[in-house]
Order: C-alpha cells, then structure tokens, then sequence
C-alpha cells in the first residue's frame, strides 16, 4: 500500500500543474466499515455458470488498449463507430465466437454481450443486433434452407441487422406499409415503399455496416394483403459495399446518445428478392402460388410470429442493471470520498448523512432485485425458446412473455430514475464527462422505447392477467404459476388489515410477501372495475381499455413485474446464504430493503384500508433504518460488483478512490486544456468594438 501511496504522488508531481495530491484514504477507510461480506461468493452467485467466461471476456478488454474510454471522449460521431467495429472485431475473434460455440449454450453470445455492455451499450448492441435480433429471427422464422444465413453471420461474412420499424409505425406493427408482393411468374418478390413514412427508420448497424436485413413487410398474394411477414434480403454488395439497385440506405443523423451505433434508414423500388427470402416457417406460398399459413386467423399470426423474438428484451433488462452498476460505482465510492460540512473540524463523507444513503442505497437494492429477475430469465430462455418451437401458444410461452414485458418495462424505469439519482449524488463534479454519468445516462435513456415501449409493452402483461382472471371467473383454475396468488374475492380483499406492529414484524418474509400480495390484488380488483366502468360508458373495447390504463392497468403490470421481481430476489438470497451465511445476510436486508421500498411507494393504496397510520409510520421508519445500515457496508458490495476501472471509465468510481487526482489526470489530458482559444482574434475584435 505503502508502494502504491507514493507511487500516486511522484506520478502526480511530475505532470501536473496542481499541488501535489496526498494519497486519499477516506474510500480505504469506508471499505473496512459494516458487516463483512464474500466478494467472490457474492459475484460468482451473480453470474452463475457464466462467471469464467464473463471474466474472460472482460480480462480481453483489459489487456486490450482499443477500450479505452479517455481516448473515445472527443471522438466524432464517425470515428465513435469505426472505434466500435475495432472493439468488435477485436473481441470477436479472441472470444472465438462461432457457430458452434454458440449452439454449446444458449445464453453463450449473451455473455459476450454482458462483458460488452459494462464497457459501452453501443458496442454491446452493434453486436447484439447482428448476434440475437438478426440470428434469432432467421432462427425463429425460418427453416432449414436458412441456416447457410445463419452460419455466414457467425462467422461474419455478412453483417446484418434487424429492419422492423418505420418512420411512421414503431409500437403497432401490424400497420408496417412496406409491402412485398408475390410474382408467381418469376417465383420472386417485389418490395417497395409506397410513401415516405413506410421507410425502414432507426435500424441499428444499416447506415453504415450491413449487408444484409431481417425485412418486415406486408406480403401481397394475389392481389390479397396477407399481413406481416419477415424475409432475409442482401441490401448492399458483399464487395462493394454499394447499396444494391432497388434499395436505398441512409444515416438517421446525429442523435442524444449512442454515437457509436449507426442507425439508418432504407426505401425499397422495385426491389425484386427470389421466394426463399420469405422466412416460411409460419406461412408459405405453395409452388402453385397459394398463400399457405399453419396459424389459420390472420390477427394472431402477427403475435405468434413476434413471440420467439425475445432475446433483444432480456438484453434491456440486463442493460439496466449494468447501468446501474456503473452509476452506482460512481456515486458509492465518490460519497465515501467526498466531504462536505460538519458539526466539528473533520468533515463527514457525504455517505453519512441519512438523506445521501436514501438517495442511493433503495438502488443498490434494486439492481440485485433486477439481477434476480435476470437469472430467472436467463434460466427459462432457452426452455421457452424451444417450447415456442413446439406449441407457440403453450402457458409457459405466454407467461415467460408476460413476466419478461413487466420487467422490461420495470427495469428500464428503475435504471433511468437510479442514474440521475447518481448523477445528482455526485453534484456538479457528476456533471463532468469523465464521471461516465453523461454518457451512461443517454445510452440508457433509450431501454424504455426499444425493443417495444415500456408503456405498450406492459399492456400485454396487464392483458395476460385479465385472460387469466377470466378463466377463473369461468370456473378454470389460474393455469400460471406465477398469479396463484390472485384471489377475486372482494368481501375478503376490502377487510384486509396488516398485521405488523412494528419493524421486526414488518420485515419477515411473509409479512412482506402478504402485503405485497395484497397489492396485486387490490389493483386488480380496481382494474376490473374500471374496466367495467370505462366499458359502459365507451364506444367499444379499445375504448375502455384506453381508459383504464391510468392508475390501472399499468400499475396493475407494473406491481406483477416487481411481485416477480421480489419472489425472484427472495430465492436468489436463499441460495445465497446456503453458500455463505455472512454474505447472504447483507443481500437479505437489500431484500428487505426491497420489499419494504415498495410498500412504502404505494403506501397511498394500502392506506385506502389496509394499513394505518402508525404502521405507515413504522414502514418510513424501516426504510431509513435499513438505508442506514446497507450504506455502512455498501462500499465492500459495490467492490464485489463492479467492473474494473478501465471498463467502467468513471474517474470518481476508481477503486483506489483517488478521485481528485485521476479527475486532475483526466482533464490535464484532455485536448487544448491549456492553450489559448483558436477564436482569441474574434475575442480581441469584440474588445475592440466595445472600446469605438
Ligand atoms: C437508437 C434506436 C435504435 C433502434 N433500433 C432498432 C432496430 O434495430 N430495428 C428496429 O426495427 N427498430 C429499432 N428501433 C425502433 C424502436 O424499437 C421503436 O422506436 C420502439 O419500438 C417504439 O416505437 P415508436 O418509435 O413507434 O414509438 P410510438 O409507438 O410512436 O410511441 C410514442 C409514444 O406513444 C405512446 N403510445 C403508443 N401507442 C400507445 C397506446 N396504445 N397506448 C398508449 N400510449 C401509446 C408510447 O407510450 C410513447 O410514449 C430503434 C430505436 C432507437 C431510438
């Protein structure tokens, strides 16, 4: 240590203007405080089975100098994207991904995502577009004839991307205008883009990389519009890379983050592609030219088709943990660092005062109840991939579908509220560029619209409770696990009283699991009445539906998600502690935390009747307690978590906790930090002005 001190001011004397810098041991001093925890334990409970290989991925990136984070912060749009296809072609080839390697583990290209995201979603998603959006919609799709597609991509001999949404329609894609009418005679297709807003928009990696697409176009039979479908059609040379004639590709522009992904545009003339473009895994044309579907009612080939496409959404979930790893990273250590006020000479840590703790620590507790959820995810991904494959329609898939659009929706409003809690927790040195605080927050901004907006989305898992509830109103048991627990019994419902007296009661388990229960329950309750209400007096059910969404049905989704999400954490702190009982105990009381955050959030619908004054009080009460007690050892579970220094790129995050100094370093670095401006002329001429 004593090394490392010294070392860190010769380093800073030789180089700088500033005063030397004493080496800072307030984050030292904060590691060695509260409970003691297995930080091995914990990360390897983390990431699972994926663990070696995730650290492999993330030692490449280390050891590699084309991450660099410092170097990026100036970079031009069109630099940040060739920086990124560096990375990608670098890490690519060492990760030795392949065919193969892949069809070995399902969840194998996500861990390269992982490792990637924790650096920049911008390169994690220019990869993950071509490896899960692209790749798994040839996959989902198609048949047999398609895998020479699938195979070229793993090996990255074309480069594709993901052509669903249109300047006009992104949520309701059953509108999409592109169309691609069947010619028998030639046994081809013909796509065109019959106006202005039936242009493919946003899709990521076509404006400057692709040569080939995922399409979703209207197919046209015979004259009849048989819905949406997907083909697989090369858009630019392999060699050339020139547009092919019929197709024409444009940049999206500059937009407010993710520099590094090339989003673009495509209009099609006449674009003329052979019939084994059509992924025909659901419909078919017949070699006499008949449309041919296995899914008989038009309205439900769109969904059935869409359901396998599901990997891109757990990729959200995860990008909202990992965002909220890295703003937390920052936050943590630098409050452990920072100083400001006190009632004597020595200043405190801004992580002592109770209102900094409830800022950051309920987010500490979220991130591990997202993580949970993520490795139920990740657990049932594959199962339900091939459950799709054998009944599209099975319980499982749709439950799966239900849980994972809540929690989509869920975790990118937790991430998005988590960050500029962050970033104001780091005042205004949070502001500045190298606190990575900027750029993580418009890089997350996006996980609540794609990959389907979170308010649309959740309507889906709203809609999925209702068809559940009707069974049982049919006489049906619920036939999903995961809504046991509904009970549509209003008389029982409205005497509900809590039981809990004080916080030890509070905190048990089942209290927590009762109250919450209750919670879903009521909401339903309400939604039901709404919507009987809102039916009454609509003109039809789209109608109704619309209006019950406020205050409803999007709580209604909403509460489910975090209901899972909390059974979820529940169990991931229960193996936890058979592998280390110190450790588990800590992540128990982030559970808590958890739980107890969420009744007091929706504290105004308990009060209605359930819980009253003083039990209210005492929730508050277990809130600031517990945010008191995870603060004292929060440095030690954020050290277990956190990406090393050159992945996270924060230089108030830095695990050695010499913020100022590496603050210093960075904007002594930075372009024209010390030279006079090249406008100086323009500034003397303004002086000359004021002076005549
Ligand atoms: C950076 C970026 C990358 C992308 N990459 C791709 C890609 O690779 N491929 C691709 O196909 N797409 C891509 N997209 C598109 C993305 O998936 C869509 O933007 C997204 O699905 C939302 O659709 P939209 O833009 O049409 O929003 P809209 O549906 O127009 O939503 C606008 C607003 O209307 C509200 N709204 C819509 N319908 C309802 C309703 N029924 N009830 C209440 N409110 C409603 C929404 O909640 C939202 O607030 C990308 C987008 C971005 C920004």
């Amino acid at each position: 240590m004593l090394g490392i001190k010294r070392l860190s001011l010769i380093n800073n004397h030789l180089s700088s203007q500033f005063p030397p810098i004493p080496y800072d041991e307030s984050l030292d001093n904060y590691r060695k405080r509260g409970e003691e925890i297995n930080k091995e334990v914990l990360l390897r409970h983390i990431f699972g089975d994926s663990y070696e290989r995730i650290i492999t991925f993330r030692n490449h990136m280390k050891n590699d100098p084309i991450f660099n984070h410092h170097d990026e912060a100036e970079f031009s749009r069109s630099k940040k994207r060739e920086r990124v296809v560096q990375q990608i072609a670098s890490i690519y080839f060492k990760a030795i991904i392949s065919y193969e390697y892949c069809k070995a583990g399902p969840l194998r290209k996500y861990e390269l995502l992982y490792a990637l995201c924790d650096y920049d979603i911008a390169v994690a998603t220019r990869i993950s577009i071509h490896l899960v959006l692209y790749i798994d919609a040839i996959e989902t799709l198609g048949t047999s004839k398609h895998l020479e597609h699938i195979k070229r991509a793993y090996s990255l001999l074309d480069y594709g991307c993901f052509g669903m949404t249109e300047l006009g329609h992104g949520s309701n894609v059953a509108k999409l205008e592109t169309t691609a009418t069947y010619d028998h005679s030639t046994r081809e297709f013909i796509i065109n883009s019959p106006t202005a807003t039936s242009a493919k928009w946003w899709i990521g990696g076509l404006g400057k990389t692709s040569n080939k697409s995922v399409l979703f176009a209207r197919l046209i039979v015979e004259g009849v519009d048989k819905g949406i479908n997907a083909f697989i059609i090369p858009i630019r040379d392999n060699q050339t890379h020139d547009s092919l004639p019929g197709v024409i590709i444009g940049d999206c522009g500059k937009k407010i983050g993710l520099d590094g992904i090339d989003n673009g545009f495509m209009l099609f003339k006449n674009y003329r592609v052979p019939y084994d473009s059509l992924l025909d895994k659901f419909s078919s044309i017949t070699n006499d030219g008949k449309f041919k579907s296995i899914i008989s009612v038009k309205e439900k080939r769109l969904g059935t088709m869409m359901v396998g496409l599901i990997g891109g959404r757990v990729a959200v979930v995860s990008a909202a943990e990992q965002h909220m790893k890295i703003g937390l990273t920052a936050a943590l250590r630098f409050s452990a660092v920072r100083k400001q006020f006190s009632s004597d000479e020595i200043e405190n840590p801004i992580l002592d005062y109770p209102l900094q703790r409830y800022k950051l620590i309920p987010h500490l507790a979220s991130l591990f109840a997202i993580r949970s959820i993520l490795l139920w995810c990740n657990k049932h991904l594959p199962i339900v991939q091939q459950k799709i494959n054998e009944n599209p329609e099975a319980i499982e898939v749709s439950e799966y579908h239900a849980i994972l659009s809540a929690c989509k929706g869920v975790a990118s409003w937790y991430s998005s509220s988590c960050l500029q809690q962050c970033r104001e927790a780091c005042g205004g040195l949070g502001y500045s560029y190298y606190a990575t605080l900027g750029r993580i927050i418009m890089n997350d901004n996006i996980g609540s619209t794609w990959e389907g907006d979170s308010g649309v989305l959740i309507q889906q898992t709203a809609k999925f409770i209702f068809k559940q509830v009707q069974r049982n109103f049919k006489g049906h048991a619920i036939d999903a696990p995961s809504l046991k627990c509904i009970k549509v019994d209003h008389e029982k419902l409205m005497q509900f009283k809590a039981k809990f007296e004080n916080s030890e009661q509070l905190e048990n388990e089942n209290s927590l699991f009762e109250l919450i229960e209750y919670r879903l329950n009521y909401i339903l309750y309400q939604s039901l009445m709404k919507l009987q209400e809102a039916t009454g007096n609509s003109k039809d059910m789209f109608e109704a539906w619309n209006k019950s969404q406020v205050f409803y049905l999007q709580e209604l989704a909403k509460t489910y998600g975090e209901y899972i999400m909390m059974r979820e954490f529940a169990k991931f702190v229960k193996e936890l502690e058979e592998k280390c009982e110190k450790t588990g105990k800590v992540l128990r009381k982030f559970f808590v935390l958890f739980s107890v955050g969420l009744i007091q959030k929706y504290s105004a619908s308990f009060q209605d009747s359930a819980i009253n004054a003083h039990q209210a009080k005492v929730v508050r009460e277990s809130v600031v307690r517990l945010c008191g007690e995870l603060a004292e050892v929060s440095i030690k579970v954020i050290d277990a978590i956190a990406p090393p220094d050159s992945i996270h790129g924060s230089v108030l995050g830095v695990a050695n906790g010499q913020i100022y100094a590496k603050l210093i370093e960075q904007v002594e670095k930075a372009e024209e930090v010390y030279d006079k401006p090249h406008w100086l002329p323009l500034l003397q001429k303004i002086k000359q002005i004021k002076k005549t």
